[in-house]
């Protein structure tokens, strides 16, 4: 028929081979609301599948040195680079983002993902202690877990996917990951690359399908004994519910309600820009975007003129287009959460600086039915407010004002959340001071998302349990044992 396209048919990878399924979801292009990709919708039947597949390659997989899994994990990451551009092009479509910001952001921090663990897990060393008087010595090893469950959300879908699957491969595990149904493309693309690299079958599984199928299918199988999650809050409740009887190890990378806090003495020449990109970069939908800005009464107005202007110069675009700043939300749904907020923070008598309702929208005429906002600003809003309290990860954020360090530390503290903070002054001492008593598990100080793999990522309260980096996530991904040895 004329004018109908042919959608994009995904398969599961289970066992190095793809593997079409029974039924399938609708994906959608979130920069123009039509479908155009089918993604398999499966559930335990796959997943006993994938077990098998995964249980039959461990034996080899993981009695390979360190080094020679390192070799193809190098592998892994330089097919992905390879094919950067091809990839970058297919999330930004999947996922609404810019097409700079996954060419410049995603697909490179995937392929440096699987660089970073071929390197980091050939230093590990264990422990070692002697008891001279007894005789004795003690010494540690650490040996994979087995089959890893991965699960990972939908704003940075082949980024956080590939942060899991490299660490968990690189220490000998085989794995089972379940990406996001609303961003799979590239998880199928990765999949593809994977013989090219010599990634032996059974070690690298892939089951697509949304989370109470296929995601708690994983989650319940009695020989997955380690999952790692990153999304929302309720379903890793849901997961611990489910991981309980068995006694699973779990890693929980949840939401944030990040606060930035600028003091009266802050270069506002960089904090202003650097701002309104920890709001608004990816569309605000980072887990670690700034949504309440805290800044020093002094410097409250003229703060609030320039961080509107800089703002309202923020340009939301079509995905391909290399001027925008931002692309589409991620889903009709998600867009109408995100409208919702802002309506109800008008009704409880905030003001709407910019953005929704405010500011009009510029589109092209097919992509008018996409999922597209502009970045709004709220102010003059309570503490106890919804957009104050929960996480919206969209791009709205909210300006208020404080007089002391003391107050605005137990107001940053206030929420339930405990991701990332960020935090603006020339100050060392009072850097060092207010850093420390923030409830965040990563801080930021006259800057914002500068990644350091080494070290621990995680959120403290319900931002999550766990942390991943090089050492945190070897030991998240093998088990350790002490071993006596008598002399
Ligand atoms: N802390 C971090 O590192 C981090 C990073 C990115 C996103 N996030 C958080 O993720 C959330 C947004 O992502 P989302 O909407 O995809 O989250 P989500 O919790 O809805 O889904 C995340 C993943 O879990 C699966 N899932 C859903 N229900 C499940 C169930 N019952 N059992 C097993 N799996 C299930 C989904 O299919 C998806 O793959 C936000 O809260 C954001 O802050 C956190
Ligand atoms: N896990 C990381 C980022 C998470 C972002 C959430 O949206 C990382 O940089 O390692």
């Amino acid at each position: 028929m004329a004018g109908k396209r042919e959608l994009l048919m995904l398969e599961n990878f289970i066992g190095g081979k793809f593997l079409p399924c029974n039924s399938y979801i609708d994906s959608y292009d979130p920069s123009t609301g039509e479908v155009y990709c089918k993604v398999p919708n499966s559930g335990k039947e796959e997943i006993e599948v994938a077990v098998q597949a995964a249980r039959e390659a461990f034996p080899a997989w993981s009695s390979r040195s360190p080094q020679e899994r390192s070799l193809i994990l190098n592998r892994v990451a330089d097919v992905l680079e390879q094919s950067l551009e091809e990839l970058a092009q297919a999330e930004s479509k999947d996922q609404g983002k810019t097409l700079t910001l996954a060419r410049t952001m995603d697909i490179p921090r995937s392929v440096l993902n699987f660089r970073f663990f071929a390197s980091s897990i050939q230093h590990h060393v264990s422990d070692c202690t002697e008891m001279s008087h007894l005789g004795c010595m003690h010494y540690t090893v650490r040996t994979p877990v087995g089959i890893a469950g991965l699960i990972s959300p939908w704003n940075l879908p082949l980024y956080l996917l590939t942060w899991k699957i490299a660490p968990a491969i690189a220490a000998g595990n085989t794995v089972i990951a379940k990406p996001s149904e609303l961003t799979s493309v590239t998880a199928w693309m990765f999949c593809k690359l994977l013989d090219k690299a010599g990634v032996p079958p059974g070690v690298i599984n892939v089951v697509f399908g949304t989370g109470p199928r296929v995601g708690e299918a994983l989650v319940s199988h009695p020989e997955v004994p380690v999952i790692s999650f990153t999304g929302s809050q309720p379903t890793a409740e849901r997961i611990t519910q489910l991981s309980a009887p068995h006694c699973k190890k779990l890693s929980l990378e949840l939401g944030g309600k990040n606060p930035a806090i600028i003091f009266e003495d802050a270069n506002l020449e960089e904090c202003i820009p650097a701002t309104v990109r920890s709001s608004f970069a990816n569309q605000g939908e980072i887990c670690l975007c700034t949504s309440r800005i805290f800044v020093q009464r002094s410097i409250y107005n003229e703060f609030l003129k320039r961080f509107v202007e800089a703002t309202r110069k923020w340009k939301v675009g079509i995905p391909s287009d290399p001027s925008a700043n931002m692309g589409a939300l991620i889903s009709k749904a998600h867009l109408e959460k995100v409208r919702s907020y802002v309506t109800k923070a008008h009704a409880e008598g905030a003001k709407i600086l910019c953005g929704e309702g405010v500011d009009q929208l510029s589109l092209p005429l097919r992509n008018q039915a996409g999922y597209f906002m502009l970045p709004t600003v709220i102010t003059d809003i309570k503490d106890e407010s919804c957009c104050m309290t929960e996480e919206i990860f969209g791009p709205v954020t909210c300006v208020v004002p404080f007089d002391s360090e003391e107050e605005v530390i137990a107001r940053a503290n206030g929420v339930k959340y405990g991701l990332g903070a960020t935090v603006w002054s020339k100050d060392v001492g009072r850097i060092h001071r207010v850093a420390k008593r923030l409830q965040s598990g990563l801080v930021w100080t006259n800057c914002w998302l500068i990644r350091e793999l080494n070290l621990p990522f995680g959120g403290m309260k319900s931002s999550g349990i766990g942390r991943e980096g090089a050492k945190d996530s070897y030991d998240f991904f093998t088990e350790i044992k002490t071993i006596t040895i008598k002399y």
